[in-house]
């Protein structure tokens, strides 16, 4: 597990370090300036021509302290000082003393810089003191510095781009590699700021342990030995061991979804997978996955008793219940999640057309018009505790009744609406799902690119199932999921490529996940 801070928290870490520890802050710059120089050094030639460009603030100040580092070592460097002077902060000041001393070429005016001269550039405008959008001149450095062809290293933060959120502030550098410090930052794991990143470099610039775990922090990624959280699977056992999930999905035709949900349930460990569907795509799930055990409902005699005793039974003998995929947004399929909901006292994974539906019915209370707060009530208030949702934006937005943009722009912001007062887990979906309950914020940092095509998302609702089905809780299986989920993606695109790879590939990479294989 790695912890992830924003600006504020990796402020406090510095402050402790510096004001609490002694350290001073000369020492941290100098540290931070080696590892960015050693970074370099890895890629870089004594031809190289390197360009440092520098802010005002303390990033400034670590690229300052490089550029006297690299003319140490004997490479040609210049400096573009483009913070305003009369802003230096006492520790940048210093390090620009000892410049002149040396008596290094400094630039002052973007006129005066042919970036064309430069084979190589350092990007120490602004870390993780960006405050605002970035604008005028230095937003015509940075649009310079996009333009230029050779390597770009970014001290701590790619220049714009905010360490608490990774949104772009104005205009933002789009670095090749960047070189952070102490931890990683929020900003650097979410989009689009992970792109800008390029390849992220994480250094140790001296802060003691107890500086960073001074500093409490509700973000934090899982890494490889993380799965070592996979649930234990006794020796003396039987299918009865491992659980039983009911999947109930698959509107005519739409066989598909539950397939996949049923295939991931039972390639992630699940005993049992039971699937509630209509009859027409009996013989089509019989023929592809005869492990799974087929209910069959009738849309149409809903109302009689038989169809919900059926209901009823097959609620009663699941340990957690999968709604929604393939499902469609009918009356019908209304009335049977109606049902289930009614019935059951496990957890619930609420996906797709379950959250549609949920969606469309909120949309019929003139009261509930762009009331998130009211709808998201209701959802804590008919869902059995543990439940999790796991919408994608757009299907969020429909649930919040919010524009998609706003969600998207504002993801951590939504995540904490979402988890205000209610016992539910929430998986939103994006490039960088975020996994949210009560304070805590997972955020995911497997997957790829590939897995944005049809069926993924059915297949995440069967790895869930199969957690909570073995006995996690429903939090830790959301977070764990997620991440198993993103690196069969990544076997996927390993074996296929991210172009044809399909969902069942991503099934397909589990069995290298699960068998320690990666
Ligand atoms: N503290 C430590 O101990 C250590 C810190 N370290 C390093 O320091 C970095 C943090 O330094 P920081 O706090 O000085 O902030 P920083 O990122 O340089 O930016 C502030 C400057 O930018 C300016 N500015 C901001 N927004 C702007 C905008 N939109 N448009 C224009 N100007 C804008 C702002 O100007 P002002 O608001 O004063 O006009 C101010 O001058 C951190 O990322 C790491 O690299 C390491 O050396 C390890 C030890
Ligand atoms: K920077």
């Amino acid at each position: 597990m790695k912890k992830l801070v924003n600006s504020k928290q990796m402020k406090a870490i510095d402050a402790y370090a510096i004001h609490t520890i002694g350290i001073p802050p000369l020492v941290l710059m100098e540290n931070a300036a080696y590892s960015v120089v050693s970074c370099m050094e890895k890629s870089i030639s004594k031809e190289d021509i390197i360009l440092v460009v520098c802010g005002s603030g303390n990033n400034g100040g670590d690229g300052l302290a490089a550029a006297r580092i690299l003319l140490n070592r004997g490479y040609q460097v210049d400096v573009f000082l483009a913070g305003n002077p009369a802003h230096l902060s006492e520790e940048t000041a210093t390090q620009l003393k000892i410049l002149e001393n040396l008596e290094m070429v400094i630039w002052n005016h973007l006129e005066e810089v042919n970036f064309a001269n430069y084979t190589i550039l350092v990007d120490a405008l602004f870390g993780i003191g960006l405050e605002r959008d970035i604008e005028d001149e230095q937003a015509a450095v940075i649009a310079e510095m996009n333009t230029h062809e050779g390597i770009i290293f970014a001290v701590d933060m790619p220049s714009g781009i905010s360490a608490d959120d990774g949104k772009v502030k104005g205009t933002a550098v789009r670095a090749d590699y960047t070189v952070t410090f102490g931890e990683e930052k929020v900003g650097q794991i979410l989009f689009p700021g992970s792109e800008y990143c390029g390849t992220l470099v994480v250094t140790d610039i001296g802060f003691p342990p107890s500086a960073v775990d001074s500093v409490a922090s509700e973000f934090y990624r899982y890494e490889k030995m993380d799965l070592a959280r996979l649930p234990w699977r006794r020796a003396y056992s039987n299918k009865g061991t491992f659980g039983r999930v009911l999947i109930v999905a698959g509107a005519k035709n739409m066989s598909g979804a539950a397939y996949l949900s049923a295939l991931a349930a039972y390639r992630t460990g699940a005993g049992l997978v039971e699937i509630m569907t209509v009859e027409s795509n009996r013989l089509i799930l019989q023929g592809q996955l005869p492990e799974a055990i087929l209910t069959t409902i009738n849309p149409d005699l809903l109302d009689t008793t038989e169809e919900k005793e059926k209901i009823k039974q097959a609620v009663g003998r699941s340990d957690v219940i999968v709604m929604g995929p393939g499902l469609g947004v009918s009356d019908k399929a209304k009335k049977v999640l109606d049902f289930v909901t009614l019935y059951a006292q496990v957890p619930l994974i609420v996906d797709a057309d379950a959250i549609n539906i949920a969606a469309r019915y909120f949309n019929t209370f003139p009261l509930m018009r762009g009331n998130t707060c009211l709808r998201l009530n209701e959802l804590n208030n008919s869902l059995p505790k543990g439940t999790i949702l796991t919408p994608h934006l757009l299907e969020l937005a429909r649930l919040m009744d919010q524009p998609a943009s706003d969600i998207q722009d504002n993801l951590l912001k939504t995540a904490d609406s979402c988890t205000k007062d209610t016992d539910l887990v929430y998986v939103l979906k994006d490039a960088r799902s975020v996994v949210a309950y009560e304070d805590e914020r997972y955020l995911n940092y497997s997957g790829n690119n590939g897995m944005a095509t049809a069926g993924t998302g059915d297949v995440l609702t069967g790895i869930l199932a199969a957690l909570i089905a073995q006995g996690m809780d429903s939090f830790e299986a959301a977070k764990l999921g997620v991440y198993i989920h993103g690196l069969a993606g990544d076997v996927a695109a390993a074996k296929k490529n991210r172009y044809s790879m399909i969902a069942s590939d991503v099934v397909n990479g589990l069995e290298d996940v699960l068998g320690g294989m990666i």
